[in-house]
Formats: C-alpha cells, structure tokens, sequence
C-alpha cells in the first residue's frame, strides 16, 4: 500500500512520528554505512528538520560514531505510520521549499513513502507537475535537466503531455529516498522558475 500526500499539511502531519522512528534508521546506518562516502546533510538548504534540531553533518572520515548516530535500541513502528524508506537509511532534513511551495507560484512536491508492515516494492519518492506556457518551454524544461542529470549521474522518472512534465525523483540503489533526489527536485523547481512556470493561481484561470 503507497500512501500519497498530496497536500503538503497532511505530509507535514507524519513528519512528528517520522522524526521520532529515527533511530531505527539509524541503528541500520551505522552498521552497514559508516565507511561510505561522506554525506553533508547540512549542504542542503533551511534544512526541514532544524525545528527537531536534528540538522547535523554525517562524515565517514571520523571512525568514532558521532553521538547522534549512535546506535539505540530500536522502537517498535507502528505498522500504520508512514514511514519514509531513506536511501542507505541516511535520514534527511527536507528543505520546506520543497513541501510548502508559495501556492500562487507553483505546486508543492508530492511525498510518497509506504508504511513499515507494507511489502509494496514501491520506492518513495518525491513526484511533481510543472506546467508551462508552451511545449517548447517543457522542452527546454526536460533538456536543462536532462543537462544536469548527466553531470549528477542521477535521472528522472518523468512524462510530458505538451506544455505539461511530470517528474518523480527516487534513489534505486539503495531504495530510498536520498540526497540527491533533495538536490534535483530543488533544481527543477529553480529552472521551472527561469522558464516561467504557469503559477497555481494562473492554473485555474
Ligand atoms: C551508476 C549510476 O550512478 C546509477 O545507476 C544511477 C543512475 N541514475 C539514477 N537515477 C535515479 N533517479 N536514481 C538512481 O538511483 C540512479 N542511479
């Protein structure tokens, strides 16, 4: 079962239950990733999570586990409490940008994530419309992207509809939701925005 939240306050309700699993995610990170590549959670902007204060840096270079890693034993999850499914069980602060966009301008992101019990193979992921003028502008739109995903060696799963694209952002390896689907969702909406997206008030003109 994938829950979808479309509106931005029902996903800000499950963040309190979200940010209170999170040493279970992490008793699983400092088992199987401390010697993976250095991680700044703190590179990403407002981080979300800084009202829980919980916006810390991840480094791999220490080899003592920093306190905020360290391993607790893990709470029992409530099988009816979304969780969201980290990539590499890395934990993110999520920019409110992201979730609470200005509505006359543009839409928010949508949050998938599937509750604990679920055995939905379904990777949680951050999906969102962009509407534009023309087809030409979600055009320019996909090839701007597709620019820099190349560069960021990481891809959308996205459709366009003439001036309508529609993209979703997930990490596959390991399934989650990670850094650099943050950092590109945060990208589409800065060139979306150079390219004029049409504004949710224009929208229902
Ligand atoms: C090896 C290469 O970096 C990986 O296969 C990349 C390619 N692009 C990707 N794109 C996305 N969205 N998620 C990934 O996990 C991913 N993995």
């Amino acid at each position: 079962m994938v829950r979808q939240y479309a509106s931005p306050l029902r996903a800000l309700e499950i963040f309190a239950p979200i940010q209170r699993t999170r040493t279970t995610s992490v008793t699983s990170f400092s088992s199987r990733g401390l010697n993976r590549r250095p991680i700044v959670v703190s590179r990403l902007s407002e981080p979300f999570g800084s009202r829980f204060g919980n916006s810390k840096s991840i480094s791999s270079t220490s080899t003592a586990v920093p306190p905020h890693l360290t391993p607790k034993p893990p709470t029992k999850a409530d099988p009816k409490i979304p969780q969201i499914h980290w990539s590499d069980n890395i934990p993110l602060s999520l920019p409110p940008s992201l979730l609470l966009p200005n509505h006359r301008t543009h839409p928010p992101w949508t949050l998938t994530c599937s509750p604990p019990s679920s055995s939905s193979s379904h990777p949680d992921s951050l999906t969102r419309t962009f509407t534009f003028r023309t087809f030409t502008a979600a055009f320019r739109f996909m090839t701007l992207v597709a620019e820099h995903c190349k560069k960021r060696k990481h891809h959308p799963t996205w459709t366009n509809t003439y001036n309508e694209v529609t993209v979703t952002w997930t990490t596959h390896e390991p399934q989650g939701l990670g850094p650099k689907d943050v950092e590109m969702a945060q990208f589409c909406d800065d060139v979306s925005r150079e390219l004029g997206e049409r504004g949710v008030d224009e929208l229902s003109e």
